[in-house]
């Protein structure tokens, strides 16, 4: 008898150790990241997906607010080989099912085999194998959750002052703050808009840089984010990561494309075409970039050769695949930022100028 069942769409149910309770289904994704368990669990990204960790021990280090990406638990469950004591309380306080004492690596190597997979969760006293498999038999796809952005956007303009320098307004389809610190941090004032923010208010703000943000589900569900920037395309400069990167290359006249996987963790090898340089980058998505539109593939990943950076220099677009505001990961390509600004004429402080990828 267990007290948590784990149905996979692959027809299996595993059985593990409950840790806090609930039904919940959801896409089954991992992190193969050996730190950063408060950012990823409260990275919006992660919004209808179950989140499983494959570093065995996660919560050694307790859990502490400063270092959350949101105000909330955003995977709908959590799955480790063993949580500590901590991370269950937090789970428990959140309502958020988790579940560990599970082969953790069996489950990351089905996901990696057989594509990404649905899945159904069952946690309690009186949980049943059926439970979990009525909770898969509900359990949507990625791109049917048409209105994913309500879900995790702010509903009011919120500003983050960082000195005035330069206004950006950043879309929020589920931003992290990591982002907003990035760019605070840089002297720029953030205005964080909803998702479907018209061109009216963007008119109106007058920023310096569009920026659109990273965000959970399939980009083409950011409709309202895709016209802004066919909008303001050539008028303001325009920076975006991750599902940015997704819309804003949809609006040039690009295309994505859901991934067998995806790109989880945050050893994940990119390359700079221009330089040849090579960087470890945090990642976190399972759409990509398929055909780039008007933009230029600049960077590259080195494993499958996907579009990791796009940018128009004509048109001041520069958008990343990646997550170069880390949080968890490497800061290795935080002078992303620095090019962000740069487009809007500050010398953020980067270390080298940015080379066009015409030259
Ligand atoms: N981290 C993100 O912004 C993820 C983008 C998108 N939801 C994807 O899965 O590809």
């Amino acid at each position: 008898m267990s007290d948590a069942y784990l149905a996979l769409e692959d027809g299996r149910v595993v059985e593990a150790r409950g840790r806090a309770p609930g039904r919940t289904r959801g896409e089954l994704v991992f992190t193969t990241a050996y730190t950063g368990y408060e950012e990823s669990l409260t990275d919006p990204s992660y919004e209808e997906q179950v989140l499983t960790f494959s570093y065995p021990l996660i919560g050694n280090y307790g859990v502490r607010e400063e270092r959350f990406e949101s105000d909330r638990i955003h995977p709908r469950a959590a799955i480790a080989r063993e949580f500590t004591d901590d991370v269950v309380e937090w789970f428990e306080k959140e309502g958020v099912p988790a579940i560990d004492h599970i082969d953790t690596r069996d489950l990351v190597t089905a996901v990696r085999e057989e594509g990404a997979m649905k899945c159904g969760i069952a946690v309690g006293d009186d949980a049943t194998p059926e439970d979990a498999k009525e909770e898969l038999a509900q359990c949507k796809g990625m791109s049917e959750h048409t209105d994913i952005g309500a879900q995790v956007s702010t509903v009011e303009h919120e500003t983050y002052e960082g000195g005035g320098e330069t206004d950006v307004a950043l879309v929020d389809c589920g931003a992290k703050m990591s982002i907003v610190d990035s760019l605070n941090e840089r002297g720029a004032d953030v205005h964080v808009l909803p998702h479907d923010t018209d061109a009216e208010t963007i008119e109106e703000l007058d920023p310096d840089v569009l920026f659109i943000s990273n965000g959970p589900g399939d980009p083409a569900n950011f409709t309202e984010a895709q016209s802004l920037v066919e909008e303001f395309v050539g008028e303001v400069p325009l920076a975006g990561i991750c599902l940015g990167q997704q819309v804003i290359a949809r609006a040039l006249g690009g295309t994505t494309e859901k991934m067998a996987f995806g790109h989880r963790g945050v050893n994940q090898p990119v390359r700079d075409l221009n330089t040849g340089k090579v960087v470890m980058t945090t990642q976190n998505h399972g759409y990509t970039v398929g055909e780039p539109g008007d933009l230029n593939v600049t960077q590259v990943n080195v494993n499958d050769d996907t579009a990791e950076g796009l940018e128009n220099d004509d048109l001041n677009v520069i958008t990343r695949q990646y997550h170069p505001e880390a949080h968890p990961g490497p800061n290795d390509s935080l002078d992303f930022f620095d090019d962000v600004l740069g487009m809007a004429g500050v010398d953020a402080g980067g270390d080298e100028p940015r080379v066009a990828a015409s030259d």
